[in-house]
């Protein structure tokens, strides 16, 4: 029986003593002589011994005519008939496939053992090795068990290194010529595979050898004007005597040996499977497209969900195997951060637009895109034809010019895509609260007036009249209280005029006798019972006390009349008109009155929002969602009550809605104990947020009145208020309150709110561990409220998702609403 030979020594090698070696790797064919075999023997092909391919030193790598390849000895397989490279590949192949089947079992240490002096198992291990290694930990633990086995387990490599040529070969041959054995393989170690990466040294025979500008990374020679490969992970660069040495047989595509494993560098994702003359020369084409296929399928060389970020959040595996397997994925997708509106369905990277404070936009279905909260359109994505033409290049989507301003496009969109994700049939609750003066009625009567048909009754129209009359009597009593109090001061400190009881601030005999007795009517508290008969008959004198120069310079003080509230000016300057019997109260001036709310009870209204408002869409279904119906719920701050206690009965509102004052940040409170009005309404504010029943609520918070903050602020620095003591506003030389609409940069008051939004949210996440959202508004201006109760709507549809969210619809999940 024939022993078939496993390995014969390279020629020039000694003759090995057979004797004392057991592990001499070659062996003999005997003649059997034994009992007769009860299966096949198999037998040797005959071989044409003129046809077998001697294996013979090649000279060194320096001759490069063929390649690294051909600078170690070869034994070539007994064939029977002329090679034919298709056959050879198959050959190859097959061979790879089962020695991969074969190591898949095979521990690290039986992988390492690879003879690095033939150059087919070289070519063919070391890529295995590469893939065994994919599944074993490289960490430093495995180094050091390989590194300190004993010697005498390994196979002995010394007899075959020391037929290498220590010129042709990397460190084996250096150590070979030393005569030592250092360790076999430094995993991440680029003496692996005789790599220099980062330092322009590397050790060979005990001496640093350094690595020339654009040389070889393995065999340090060549210039940058050699033809190079480079790895796609960490970018070193071989000639073609070391591509195969350095790479093996490229399981992950080109990569160094110890790079696999290991994500591509992202600035290459382009090259993948785009094969380079180098390797044209080298490979056949069968291995070629074998490797190419493998560097572009290979899962390392994917891009990594982790990289990816969505409004913010980032990706999970599963949501990316979601988008890069939807109908439509989107092409060319790199690592980084992006944006995605769910309403519009578009999506694009994230801008990174400079802004102080870190605001958040909406962006409307037709491009345009506005601050957060904010009414003014900041810019449009589709404006500029550039635009179009780079998203028609890179296959961006772009909406259809048949969009309209509304967005109805992107809303039919929304309406096929939208799940429904919520079966409740229940009204949305909306709770609207926030410290006294806030604003929360106007808020209310606003929502009345955008989502009703008929918003106030004939009645009610009627009880509104008469509010609005008496209250410009209050507020004309105010004047004259203050007016009384400001003449007596002034006597006092003798500015009067000269000789004389007179001052600006006295008035005439008949005028002061009719101020004498509306001030004893209010405080007998029977003003309101002599009105309305009483309102055409005093309209004349009302007219003259008004015009009174001595009510105008006191009305000039009226920031000093603590009870004078700011919407008097407003009625007062108009109080002829308002006292007239005929007199028909405008939207403005049902918004701007006192009182129309109760301000001791709950107020309730139901709505639907506008279709148009809705999304845009007139579909007929929609208009019955019962989702779509919204209950706004008004409670006066008054109305909350020690400890807010009774809030438990609102346990199943979907959204609180806090409303602050900007402008408070100077104000006394007029109520309770003398305490800043913002520092009262921070206080209400950790109140009802830290309130058991809300433990799960989202808030949003409004911050109103922003056209008087802006007003204020050029006045009254926000400092004043202890809460907003390190407000450090950056001043614009040229125009510091108003907007530089050339440099866009933020005006004071757009610093200062989104100063304060901060101070918010910081309080709101340090008490709930949760996001707080924000908007501002200008309770009277019926566009500005509109967007933030649709925002409302827009963090309750988003929310209810997110609480709901079926995992069909999970990848939403990493979006939010649109503005935020
Ligand atoms: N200039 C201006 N005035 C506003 C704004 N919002 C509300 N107001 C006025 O501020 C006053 C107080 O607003 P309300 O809505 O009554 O405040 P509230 O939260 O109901 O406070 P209480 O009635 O005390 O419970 C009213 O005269 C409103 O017209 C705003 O954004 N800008
Ligand atoms: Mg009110």
């Amino acid at each position: 029986m024939a022993t078939l030979i496993r390995r014969i020594p390279p020629i020039g090698s000694p003759a090995p003593d057979i004797s004392s070696s057991s592990s001499v790797d070659c062996s003999f064919a005997v003649e059997y002589d034994g009992p007769p075999v009860p299966y096949d023997i198999p037998r040797a092909i005959p071989i044409d011994v003129d046809r077998i391919p001697v294996a013979s030193i090649v000279a060194s790598s320096s001759d490069s005519s063929v390649g690294g390849l051909s600078s170690l000895p070869v034994v070539q397989p007994i064939l029977s008939s002329p090679p034919d490279p298709t056959a050879a590949t198959k050959k190859k192949k097959k061979k790879r496939e089962k020695k991969k089947e074969e190591e898949a079992s095979v521990s690290p240490t039986s992988v390492i053992a690879f003879d690095p002096s033939t150059d087919e198992l070289e070519h063919d291990q070391s890529g295995e090795i590469g893939s065994s290694l994919k599944s074993e930990p490289l960490d430093t633990r495995s180094l050091e068990i390989l590194d300190g086995q004993d010697d005498d387990k390994l196979p002995d490599r010394t007899s075959m290194e020391s037929s290498v040529s220590p010129d042709t070969d990397d460190g084996y041959g250096a150590s070979a010529e030393h005569g030592k054995r250092g360790s076999l393989v430094t995993f991440q170690d680029d003496e692996a595979t005789g790599t220099i990466r980062s330092g322009p040294t590397r050790m060979e025979g005990g001496a640093a050898v350094e690595r020339k500008k654009g040389s070889c990374y393995r065999c340090l020679k060549g210039s940058r004007f050699t033809e190079k490969e480079a790895c796609l992970v960490c970018d070193a660069k071989y000639c073609i005597n070391c591509v195969l040495k350095a790479m093996g047989s490229m399981p992950e595509g080109r990569k160094c040996i110890t790079c696999i494993g290991h994500p591509i560098e992202e600035s290459r994702r382009g090259n993948l499977g785009k094969c380079s003359r180098l390797l044209k020369k080298m490979l056949s084409e069968l291995e070629i497209q074998q490797v190419m296929k493998a560097e572009k399928t290979c899962e390392n060389n994917q891009l990594q969900a982790e990289c990816m970020f969505v409004n913010g959040k980032q990706l999970y595996p599963e949501e990316m195997v979601l988008l890069q397997t939807c109908p439509n994925p989107p092409g060319r997708l790199k690592p980084g951060r992006y944006w995605y509106d769910k309403v519009s369905g578009f999506w694009g990277e994230w801008a990174g637009v400079q802004c102080a404070g870190n605001p958040h936009f909406w962006v409307n279905a037709d491009g345009s895109y506005q601050e957060e909260g904010q009414k003014n359109i900041r810019g449009h994505i589709w404006g500029k034809p550039i635009t179009r033409l780079i998203c028609s290049i890179l296959s961006l989507p772009f909406p259809p010019k048949t969009i309209n301003a509304r967005g109805e496009e992107a809303n039919k969109v929304t309406s096929r895509t939208m799940p429904d994700y919520i079966e409740q049939k229940t009204l949305q609750k909306l709770l609207l609260v926030g410290w006294h003066g806030a604003g929360t009625s106007t808020i209310f009567k606003q929502a009345k007036f955008l989502y009703r048909a008929v918003p106030f009754s004939e009645d009610e129209l009627e009880g509104i009249k008469l509010m609005i009359q008496t209250n410009a009597y209050n507020y004309l009593g105010m004047l004259l209280e203050g007016r009384e109090r400001f003449e007596e001061e002034c006597l006092a400190s003798g500015n009067g005029n000269q000789g004389s009881e007179k001052n600006i601030y006295s008035i005439g005999p008949r005028l002061k006798a009719f101020s004498d007795w509306l001030l004893k009517a209010m405080a007998s508290g029977s003003l309101e019972a002599i009105f309305p008969a009483a309102t055409r008959e005093y309209a004349p004198l009302v007219e003259e006390l008004w015009n009174d120069a001595a009510i105008q310079a006191t009305y000039e003080r009226k920031s000093e009349l603590q009870s004078l509230p700011t919407v008097a000016g407003y009625f007062l300057k108009r109080v002829v008109e308002i006292s007239r019997m005929e007199y028909q109260p405008s939207d403005m001036d049902i918004l701007q009155a006192d009182g129309v709310t109760s301000s001791n009870g709950l107020a309730s209204v139901d709505f639907l929002f506008p279709q148009l408002e809705i999304d845009g869409g007139m579909d007929a279904e929609e208009k019955l969602d019962p989702l779509l119906r919204y209950q706004l719920i008004r409670v006066p701050a008054k109305g909350l009550g020690e400890n807010c206690k009774w809030l438990e009965m609102f346990e199943d509102v979907r959204l609180i809605i806090f409303c602050v004052a900007l402008c408070d940040y100077d104000q006394q409170c007029d109520y309770g104990p003398a305490e800043n009005k913002m520092l009262a309404a921070k206080s209400l504010f950790e109140n009802i947020v830290s309130h058991s029943t809300f433990d799960q609520t989202d808030f949003l918070l409004i911050l109103n009145k922003f056209d008087l903050f802006e007003q204020k602020l050029e006045q009254t620095p926000l400092t004043v208020c202890d809460w907003f003591d390190n407000f450090n506003p950056v001043r614009s030389l040229h125009q510091p309150n108003s907007r530089n609409t050339n440099n866009k940069e933020p005006t004071l008051a757009e610093q200062a709110y989104l100063y304060i939004a901060v101070k918010f949210k910081r309080l709101y996440t340090s008490l709930t561990g949760r996001r707080l959202y924000v908007t501002v508004t200008n309770g009277l201006d019926s566009d500005s409220v509109g967007t933030s109760l649709r925002y409302a709507k827009e963090i309750i549809k988003w929310e209810g998702r997110a609480l709901f969210g079926a995992s069909e619809y999970s990848v939403y999940s990493t979006t939010e609403p649109s503005s935020y």
